[in-house]
């Protein structure tokens, strides 16, 4: 549905996006997650019509965007700073966009209750504007764009302002919405769990450029590169060989051992020699006394313990490797938590590895 080749944008010397090339599909929750200043902005307000590309092409249904002004593209845009009117009652907030609508008073007036009753303000219509919470302005602001009825809805970081409580609840608002209009949303954030939690596909972005672009699942459990896997989570990084045996990849994990890995955990490809390959927190377990295991074993000693409600993390050092590993394990009934200096036995499995090559 949206489609761009090769965009570049230059801002004077500066080159903000550097070769996009974008498919998104009709329907797709699809976010745009980097770290500060990497472009997703305004990639963001090139799809709007806020910024032309300096090269490259940008279509949506087919139609080319060039020279098309923002308000006459089949986009509407929700902002961070989601700059309602607190002068205007939450209705006229909703209706402003309607202002030029040949539609009767009676049906608009419908428009906008409708608009409030898809994002949870039913009956809101009266309030004044300027006595809403954070998180109802937030909702002023997406029925506002919603009564537009946008084939295309950009988000631009609209939870960032919230407190954790009320975003989370505005993420699972969002996504239930969402489902319900079934119009293509395009979120723009730089926090990894927003990310995972809220789309279909994500692009991740790195100086003007998409490093990865994949499923949260993908993109969590096979990240193309170090930069991506250190974005999203926390990844342990260890040095190890590559080496093709019998067209199988195995590895040679510093301070673990050899596995033999599966083509898809080197999304990036393998060069045989020396390499880096990461392992989650959450792959990785502690053996703890009367536990048994088939898999693999690694002997270390914990370094550090941060206790953190249902979970704890530990920090085990383990002979030949310079960073301890740090891993997560879930706090069960009857499993004691253990102390700095404990000598313990650390349970990985080869198909957790992912071969971060770059
Ligand atoms: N109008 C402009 N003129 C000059 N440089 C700009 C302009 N807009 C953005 N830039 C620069 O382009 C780069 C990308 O900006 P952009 O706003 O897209 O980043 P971002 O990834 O959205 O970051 P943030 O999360 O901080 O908003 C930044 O270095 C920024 O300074």
């Amino acid at each position: 549905m949206i489609q761009l080749r090769d965009v570049h944008k230059h801002y004077g010397d500066y080159h903000a996006l550097r070769g996009i090339d974008l498919e998104i599909k009709k329907g797709e929750f699809f976010s745009l997650l980097g770290p500060s200043g990497c472009g997703k902005t305004t990639l963001l307000r090139t799809i709007a019509g806020f910024e032309a590309p300096s090269s490259g092409s940008l279509t949506i249904d087919g139609r080319d965007m060039a020279g098309v002004a923002a308000n006459h593209r089949p986009t509407n845009m929700v902002f961070q700073s989601y700059a309602i009117f607190p002068h205007l009652s939450v209705a006229e907030n909703v209706g402003f966009g309607l202002r030029r609508d040949p539609r009767s008073k009676a049906e608009k007036a419908r428009a906008v209750a409708e608009s409030l009753e898809m994002v949870g303000l039913g009956g809101y219509g009266a309030r004044a504007a300027h006595a809403l919470s954070g998180g109802q302005r937030q909702r002023v602001a997406l029925a506002r764009a919603l009564i537009l009825k946008p084939k295309v809805l950009l988000l631009d970081e609209p939870l960032s302002a919230l407190d954790k409580k009320m975003r989370e609840t505005m993420q699972v608002e969002l996504i239930k919405l969402q489902r319900n209009v079934g119009i293509t949303f395009i979120l723009v954030t730089h926090d990894q769990e927003e990310a995972l939690i809220m789309s279909d596909r994500i692009a991740v972005m790195f100086e003007g450029n998409i490093a990865q672009m994949a499923d949260p699942e993908t993109m969590y459990r096979r990240p193309n590169s170090r930069r991506v896997a250190e974005f999203i989570g926390k990844m342990n990084l260890l040095p190890a060989t590559a080496a093709m045996e019998r067209n199988r990849i195995v590895v040679d994990v510093a301070g673990l051992g050899r596995g033999a890995i599966e083509p898809d955990q080197a999304p990036s490809g393998v060069q045989p020699g020396a390499t880096t390959v990461g392992i989650r927190p959450e792959t990785l377990s502690i053996l703890f006394p009367g536990e048994t295991t088939d898999r693999r074993l690694a002997a270390g000693t914990v370094d550090e313990v941060v206790y953190f409600g249902d979970m704890t993390y530990y920090d085990v050092r383990i002979p030949g490797v310079e960073q301890p590993l740090t891993i997560s394990m879930k706090n069960l009934i009857g499993r004691p938590v253990l102390d700095v200096g404990a000598v313990t036995q650390v349970v990985w499995d080869e198909r957790s590895l992912v071969v971060l090559s770059r």
